[in-house]
């Protein structure tokens, strides 16, 4: 299936003032309600990463869930998951960060990687970086290192992809939109 961008983007839905006054909240609820374009979405980063040398998945609670656990299925690698605070049993790794409309800590069980291992990270969306930056800080505390930071949608004007690049880490993203694109 051949990748449109313009479908994809139709079907991620602006929502004005959510969860604050001034922000655009990017919904993408109807896109993963449209089998056909959550297949091309998973086709386009299978395709890209098929062939790519890294050892392990990761996903952002809650909406990197969604798309890390499909390619990680796909590609047949280990899950890792980085979950807000207090929601893994075992030893944790902690992080702070913050993001477009809120601050908080992110975390990831101790044991989930070791020296030498890489990892391909997936989120729905990258806004100021903060959530990817700290996850990152928690992969290198084990040792590890982000192969690439992947997301369906990149907002470049709150610079998050920028900051991520400048800290060594390459993104990848399906769609951007401006904070006025309605
Ligand atoms: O680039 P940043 O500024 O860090 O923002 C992006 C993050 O914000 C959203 O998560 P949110 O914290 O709303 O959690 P959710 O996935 O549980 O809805 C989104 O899913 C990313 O994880
Ligand atoms: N504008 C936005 N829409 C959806 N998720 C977000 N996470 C951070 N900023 C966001």
């Amino acid at each position: 299936m051949i990748f449109d961008e313009f479908s994809i983007k139709t079907l991620i839905r602006p929502v004005p003032d959510f969860p604050k006054p001034g922000v655009v909240f990017r919904d993408i609820t109807p896109l993963f309600q449209s089998p056909r374009a959550l297949r091309m979405v998973a086709d386009s980063f299978i395709q890209r990463y098929v062939e790519a040398d890294f050892s392990h998945i990761g996903a952002l609670d809650a909406r990197g869930f969604l798309i890390g656990s499909i390619i990680a299925y796909e590609l047949n690698k280990p899950l890792i998951l980085f979950r807000k605070q207090g929601k893994l049993p075992a030893d944790v790794l902690s992080a702070s960060y913050c993001t477009e409309y809120g601050e908080a800590y992110l975390e990831v069980h101790a044991d989930s990687l070791c020296e030498g291992d890489s990892i391909l990270m997936f989120d729905d969306l990258i806004a100021t970086g903060g959530t990817l930056l700290a996850a990152a800080q928690l992969v290198r505390r084990m040792g590890a290192r982000i192969h690439e930071a992947a997301a369906i949608i990149d907002l470049p004007e709150l610079d998050g992809s920028r900051k991520l690049q400048d800290a060594g880490i390459p993104t990848f993203t399906l769609t951007a939109f401006a904070l006025d694109d309605r």
